[in-house]
């Protein structure tokens, strides 16, 4: 009998490990671009994990640099000028450079994380895939953008590096993989229906009149849930790049300008720079007591909700829903997501829970990063 089999004779009811940690010994050089909210914690979700991960599955995630707009850190490029010079360790953004310097040699397994929220990022990872390199990310404007673009990142993910990107729908709920499971498996979608924004779901939730609308919208921008530009979720465009997510996962050639979206930002506040539109939020008030003030008149409740069909028809906005429907009784930042398919046709299929904050959505990141993982094959 060989030792593991003695063992389960022994112990019949604690199997070993599937792998023991020391044969499946494997190294993630990691490269994360965007420290802002979801990428800071997700930095220290990796270093309280570390340890753990070494010693149960054998896998080192090894941290090697860091990129946000304007500086890059690059992890032991020249420690002799480190050592000497402190600010020598801080360079200027240059995101070529970051990516070869992850990479490292042909030997290693490496990956970026793109945290960010920026086009010219998400434009980099065709040839970061090509290259070899994985890509893990929350940052929607890859899966939502150019359709072309998003073919050239599915054709490089299919030879090079993988691409995961389950945060960018509902956070940390399991969306993208579970779509991808019901079609695997052989089964169709034929629509999609909920409500996909955190921020809209939790302003839904708060707004009862008693206080002002734009108090609120700050409130949730402190808190992390909406997006660097809160008019990204108030626009609907957030939700409608999910929308585009999930309808291209089903093999649906669906873009942004396919969707009808209605916007609650008021056409002289959409252009403002930021800083200017945050203080003139409170002329959102007027805009929002009005869809509040009917949903009262029938007794119901304001909803941001979502849908998608198989014949291309996908819509954004908000709705006065019924008490007793179940988009009603969602909490705080609860995202609702109801796939219609051929085998869950009467009785559609429910994912359902928070759907905006940096912990959520940093461990989504997380958990594409562990999936990648597993399938890397151990090198010497
Ligand atoms: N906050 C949330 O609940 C969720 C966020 N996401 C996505 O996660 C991403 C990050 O969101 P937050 O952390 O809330 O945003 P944030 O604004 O707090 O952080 C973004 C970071 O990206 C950096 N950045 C911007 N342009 C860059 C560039 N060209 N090169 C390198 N770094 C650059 C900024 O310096 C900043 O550190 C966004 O794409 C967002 O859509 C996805 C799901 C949920
Ligand atoms: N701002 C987004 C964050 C997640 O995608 C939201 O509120 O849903």
């Amino acid at each position: 009998m060989d030792s593991c089999a003695s063992l389960i004779a022994e112990h019949p009811h604690r199997l070993p490990p599937l792998h023991a940690a020391s044969s499946r010994r494997r190294t993630l050089a990691i490269g994360l671009i965007g420290p802002g909210r979801v990428g800071s914690v997700l930095l220290s979700q990796l270093r309280s994990a570390q340890e753990r991960l070494a010693r149960e599955s054998g896998l080192e995630l090894k941290l090697c640099g860091v990129a946000a707009s304007r500086r890059m850190w690059l992890d032991c490029d020249d420690p002799e000028l480190n050592a000497q010079h402190d600010a020598q360790t801080w360079r200027p953004t240059d995101l070529d450079q970051f990516a070869t310097y992850v990479r490292g040699d042909d030997q290693r397994h490496a990956m970026l994380i793109d945290c960010s929220a920026s086009d010219a990022v998400a434009s980099q990872y065709p040839y970061w895939l090509a290259s070899g390199l994985h890509v893990v990310t929350p940052n929607k404007l890859a899966s939502s953008g150019p359709l072309s673009r998003w073919q050239s990142i599915r054709a490089a993910s299919s030879h090079g590096g993988r691409f995961r990107y389950e945060a960018t729908v509902c956070a940390g709920l399991p969306v993208v993989q579970t779509l991808r499971d019901l079609l695997d498996t052989g089964d169709q979608l034929l629509s999609v229906e909920g409500m996909f924004s955190g921020t809209l779901a939790w302003l839904c939730c708060q707004y009862d009149g008693t206080r002002p609308f734009s108090e609120l919208v700050r409130e949730a921008h402190a808190l992390g849930y909406t997006e660097p530009d809160p008019r990204d979720d108030l626009s609907g465009m957030d939700v409608a790049r999910k929308l585009v997510i999930l309808a291209r996962e089903a093999g649906w050639p669906l873009s942004l300008q396919d969707v009808a979206v209605q916007s609650l930002v008021p056409p002289e506040l959409a252009e403002l720079p930021l800083e200017e539109f945050m203080e003139r939020l409170d002329e959102l008030d007027a805009v929002m007591s009005q869809p509040l003030a009917a949903a009262q008149a029938v007794d119901g409740v304001l909803r941001h909700v979502a849908s998608l069909d198989r014949d291309g028809r996908a819509q954004v906005g908000l709705q006065a829903l019924p008490s007793p429907h179940p988009f009603a009784h969602t909490r705080l930042t609860d995202n609702i997501v109801q796939f219609r398919t051929l085998r869950y046709s009467d009785n559609p299929m429910l994912v359902q829970g928070p759907g905006a904050g940096p912990e959520v959505t940093a461990a989504g990141v997380f958990a594409d990063l562990l999936r990648i993982a597993e399938s890397l094959e151990v090198r010497a």
